[in-house]
Order: C-alpha cells, then sequence, then structure tokens
C-alpha cells in the first residue's frame, strides 16, 4: 500500500497554501493554472515514488495557489492508463488529495463529442460514466484506510453541486450540457463502429481519463463534479481525421468559458 500521507506531508509543507479544493486538468486546459494567485509550482518529477506525465498538453507538475478566492492544488498534467502507468499509480494523486483533506473536486477531460447535438467547444457536464476500458484502480485488496471493498457507484457526481454551477453558468450566459462519458484506455482513437457501439450503448462523449479518477474519488469518499471539453466529434462522425494537435486547439479556443464555469464551481 502506498505512503499517500507521505506525498500529501510534503506538498503541504512545500508552500502555505492548504488547498480547499482539487482540480485535475485535461488536455490542452493546463493553462488555466496561469490565471491563479499566489501560484507554487511542484513537478511530479521532484516528488519521490510519483508517476510521470508524457502526454503533450500534460505539464507534469502541481500548481497550488488562489483561483476565485479559493485555495486550489491543481494537476497540470493527469496520468493515463495508455501511458504505460499502472492503474493504482493513475488514481495515486486522489488519495495524495484525500491525505491533504480535500473534499472536493473538479475533474476536466478532452472528449470527442458522440451525441450529435454536441459541437466542438461545447462544454458537458459529465453525469454519468461507461467503464469501456474494462479496468478498475480498485481491483487487488481493498485498501481498508480509504474505502469499503464494494464502493456505490449509482450517483458518481455531487448532482447539488452541479445544479447550483448550472445555475449561476447560465445567469452568466453560458449553457452547460450534461452527458454520459465512456472511457476506453486508448491511446488509438476510436473506429467508427466503436463509436456507434458506444453511441448504442449510451455514451455522449468518449474519452481516455477520468473514470479511474472518479472510482477512486467515490473510494475514498470525495465529493467531485467533472466536466468534459468537447474538442473534437469523435471518430465516423464527421469525415475526419483526429489528431491530437486539434484536441488541444480547440481545448485552448474555449478558454475563457472553461476557466469561468470553473470559477463557477468554486464559488458556488
Ligand atoms: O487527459 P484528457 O482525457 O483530457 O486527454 C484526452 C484523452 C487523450 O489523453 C488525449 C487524446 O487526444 O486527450
Ligand atoms: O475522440 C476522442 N476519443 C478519445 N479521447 C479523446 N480525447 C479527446 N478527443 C477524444
Amino acid at each position: 500500500m502506498k505512503d499517500y500521507k507521505k506525498l500529501a506531508k510534503h506538498l503541504l509543507e512545500r508552500t502555505n497554501v492548504k488547498p480547499e479544493f482539487a482540480l485535475i486538468l485535461g488536455s490542452g486546459l493546463g493553462y488555466l493554472t496561469k490565471y491563479f494567485e499566489d501560484s507554487h509550482a511542484i513537478s511530479y518529477s521532484e516528488l519521490e515514488g510519483f508517476p510521470q506525465s508524457t502526454v503533450e498538453g500534460h505539464a507534469g507538475r502541481f500548481v497550488l495557489g488562489k483561483f476565485h478566492g479559493k485555495n486550489v492544488i491543481a494537476m497540470d498534467g493527469r496520468f493515463h492508463y495508455y501511458e504505460g502507468h499502472e492503474i493504482k499509480d493513475v488514481v495515486t494523486p486522489i488519495y495524495v488529495f484525500k491525505e491533504m483533506g480535500i473534499s472536493r473536486l473538479i475533474i476536466t477531460n478532452a472528449a470527442g463529442g458522440i451525441n450529435r447535438s454536441f459541437e466542438p467547444g461545447d462544454i458537458v457536464a459529465i453525469t454519468d460514466i461507461i467503464n469501456f476500458a474494462f479496468r478498475n484502480p480498485l481491483i487487488g485488496p481493498n485498501d481498508e484506510r480509504y474505502g469499503v471493498r464494494f464502493p456505490d457507484m449509482s450517483k458518481t457526481i455531487d448532482f447539488d453541486w452541479l445544479e447550483k454551477v448550472e445555475k449561476t453558468a447560465e445567469s452568466r450566459g453560458i449553457k452547460l450540457k450534461r452527458g454520459t462519458y465512456v472511457w476506453v484506455t486508448g491511446p488509438s482513437y476510436e473506429t467508427p463502429a466503436e463509436i456507434k457501439a458506444y453511441e448504442f450503448s449510451g455514451a455522449d462523449m468518449v474519452g481516455m481519463s477520468t473514470v479511474p479518477e472518479i472510482i477512486a474519488a467515490r473510494h475514498c469518499g470525495i465529493n467531485l463534479i467533472a466536466f468534459s471539453c468537447i474538442t473534437n466529434m469523435a471518430s465516423g462522425i464527421l469525415d475526419k481525421k483526429l489528431v491530437h494537435e486539434e484536441v488541444v486547439q480547440t481545448a485552448q479556443r474555449v478558454k475563457s468559458a472553461f476557466s469561468k464555469v470553473v470559477g463557477i464551481a468554486l464559488e458556488v
């Protein structure tokens, strides 16, 4: 079992920020940390026993600071199973957040839109998840320090928190959509036939992250909401090749609305 306490203590001692919220930033969404006040960055490579980020658009560092008046720790770069990390390493940060005393988590990602009413640039609140990667970070002996063997997954996000965010966002001219996120391992993008199968299964968007983090957060009792930035339409929906550069570029294009939504999530 990992010593999450030691990592949490180390992060807390490196700065005098006591974060209330944690934020996981998806592909191309790391820019958000530029808006933090009094920020301190700690590279993952400085943390013994911590995995490293290898994906373009994922800087590989924690940034602690103030955003919208709240003390926040952000992951500017997350871990994906396809990078070759053990599934338990993918969720290490979640248990470190727990040990830091954080009870609220905002997860973000870039995703391909399956629902044909979505378009690139949409911000979609995740209201349910499908695990088509068939990996689970809780497989193996249960870490009793953090949660039960069989965590309930009937409500993966905090709907009261989300409703407040939706209302405030709407009053500020931002209409959030809702959807079910399907997790696949990647790293190859999906085929059109796979997307048809996921669509038939009830998925609205597809991505290569987030679900293990949600499972771990449910396990250890961290409240969360999660948002996808629809960076492209999923494979086969448009007659177009999928490339990661487009994912990162679209995420950058919605900078303003996306950072407002995260700000609202911290305020409400
Ligand atoms: O970390 P996220 O889920 O935002 O990144 C997505 C999934 C892959 O890592 C990559 C594919 O373009 O973007
Ligand atoms: O179309 C996609 N598929 C999987 N992951 C993604 N991340 C961004 N876009 C996509």
